[in-house]
């Protein structure tokens, strides 16, 4: 494929190493505002930028024809004008918090424990994210997608962050710390016991061959608005 890589970062990077060696052409990449001509000899961009900068370059793609497989977490208040866009304009866009394999199906097993939790009022869940010090937003876009997964399943109604002591949110720690490139756990605690599931991640790789088999798959794909359970059909009942 010809790709675009939209914030040459330290994701951007990895992407790169993981892309060029399955055999892919960057034909362009950029850390700063998008030159249209450019971005256009590309057959589908990955985006790794900033919360700032990911609606507009997503939008800018989807306006352009290229296909746009984003990871790019803290903007996702404009979400569903994004998915708006790629209906109207016919576009290929894939949206992941998280597109490492691990997470993925630590996100199923999160979904089946809160179900299984949603019954026993005796216990309150919380979750902890820790990342690395450069990390712009707070909490992580994974640790969000935990909760809203959580919400779909139990009476909680919301989340807080910084962590609120109320019976219907599901409160949410993120700390920063040197060298960490993303860890999550999920707590459910009672008088008598503590329940914990967790995810840390070794390294980028595993959201970066994440991010290129998403763009693989989604080029063979029709028109549409996909995400990581598109891409790996992981088997469970959730
Ligand atoms: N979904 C996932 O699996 C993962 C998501 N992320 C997210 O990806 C994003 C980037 O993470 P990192 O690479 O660690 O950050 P980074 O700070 O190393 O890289 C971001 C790059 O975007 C550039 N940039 C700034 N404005 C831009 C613009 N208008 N267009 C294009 N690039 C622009 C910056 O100069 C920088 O080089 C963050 O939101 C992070 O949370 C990170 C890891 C995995
Ligand atoms: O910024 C990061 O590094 C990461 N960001 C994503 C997030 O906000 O969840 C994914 C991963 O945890 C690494």
């Amino acid at each position: 494929m010809k790709l675009a890589i939209l914030g040459y970062g330290k994701m951007g990077k990895t992407v790169e190493n993981i892309a060029t060696s399955r055999g892919h052409d960057i034909v362009y990449k950029t850390s700063d505002d998008i030159d249209i001509d450019r971005l256009k000899q590309a057959e589908i961009a990955i985006d790794f930028s900033t919360p700032e900068a990911a609606y507009f370059n997503i939008t800018t793609c989807l306006e352009n024809n290229i296909a746009i497989v984003s990871g790019t977490t803290g903007w996702l208040n404009r979400f569903e004008d994004a998915v708006k866009l790629c209906k109207l304009q016919a576009g290929k866009f894939l949206y992941a918090s998280n597109f490492s394999i691990g997470v993925n199906v630590f996100f199923e097993l999160n979904s089946q424990l809160a179900k299984m939790m949603s019954g026993l009022k005796e216990y309150d869940v919380k979750l902890r994210e820790v990342h690395h010090l450069e990390k712009k937003d707070a909490p992580s876009g994974t640790a969000i997608s935990l909760a809203d997964h959580i919400i779909k399943e139990t009476e909680y109604t919301n989340w807080s962050y910084p962590p609120e002591d109320s019976k219907n949110l599901i409160p949410i720690e993120a700390e920063r710390k040197a060298g960490v490139f993303g860890f999550h756990d999920v707590t459910y605690n009672s008088d008598i016991d503590t329940i914990t599931i967790s995810h840390n991640a070794k390294s980028r790789e595993g959201f970066a061959h994440g991010a290129v088999v998403a763009a693989e798959w989604i080029f063979k794909q029709n028109d549409g608005v996909y995400s990581m359970k598109d891409v790996l059909q992981l088997n469970s009942t959730t």
